[in-house]
């Protein structure tokens, strides 16, 4: 069973072809990586499943149905920066998102604790570190109980410290059955924690499968610099 099929899915911007042939499937319950360098149409992915952007060419399907925006309330996101309102606490954010989104106010002390911030709810966002802003945006993602999460660069900007938890916070969320669609341009960090992955360049799936077969008779980084030159990958 998957939780999102994409199919030859094409978005041109004028004459530029941001996604050119973009093929991915996300199977339930594991977590997959969208890698690709700067440029390569991770974001537009996204935004398309979200229904953000219209596509020009291509299907989406959603839990074996295909796409229509009522699936969208079992889909959660972060996309570029959480929008939060420093002067405001965490519990205030989720408090007002669970309120617009009509989410019973029980759910919030479990989002807060997927995201490992119940002790600091009542702190503001403006002295929350940057790694904790990234989680309370997560949290804000999962108060529906989303089947499938869908984050672009999760660990961007973050220090060490901040990649640690985050990564464990993506493994506890798949442990307890979320499927997740990550988007990075950093190997390593898609290497620790996705089951299965998607190489695009150019707005092309150059590869999808697992990581050992990304290596080949190589190491994982080798494969993706052969995917990548195969491609023809250059910054757009
Ligand atoms: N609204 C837009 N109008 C015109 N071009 C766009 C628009 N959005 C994205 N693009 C272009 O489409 C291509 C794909 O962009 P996208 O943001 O999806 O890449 P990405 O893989 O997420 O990159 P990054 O890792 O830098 O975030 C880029 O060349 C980008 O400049």
């Amino acid at each position: 069973m998957y939780a999102l099929e994409v199919t030859r899915l094409h978005k041109h911007y004028g004459k530029h072809r941001a996604l050119d042939g973009v093929d991915l499937s996300v199977r339930s319950g594991e977590v997959y990586g969208l890698l690709g360098p700067n440029g390569a149409g991770k974001s537009t992915v996204l935004k398309t499943v979200l229904g953000l952007q219209r596509p020009n060419e291509g299907s989406i399907k959603l839990f074996g149905r295909p796409f229509d925006r009522t699936q969208l309330v079992a889909v959660g996101a972060l996309i570029e920066t959480p929008g939060l309102w420093p002067q405001l606490d965490a519990l205030t954010h989720l408090r007002i998102h669970a309120k617009l989104r009509g989410v019973p106010a029980e759910w919030i002390a479990d989002a807060l604790a997927a995201v490992r911030l119940t002790e600091v709810r009542n702190r503001r966002v403006r002295a929350l570190s940057l790694g904790m802003r990234w989680r309370l945006g997560i949290a804000i993602a999962l108060l529906a109980r989303p089947k499938l999460l869908l984050l672009d660069e999760p660990t961007n900007g973050l220090d060490p410290v901040g990649i640690r938890e985050m990564r464990g916070i993506i493994r506890s969320l798949a442990a307890d059955g979320t499927t997740i669609l990550l988007s990075s341009h950093q190997l390593a960090e898609i290497a620790q924690v996705c089951d299965r992955v998607a190489v695009l360049v150019a707005g092309k799936t150059r590869y999808e499968g697992t990581l050992q077969g990304l290596a080949g008779d190589g190491d994982i980084e080798e494969g993706f610099f052969r995917i990548l030159d195969a491609g023809g990958a250059r910054i757009r």
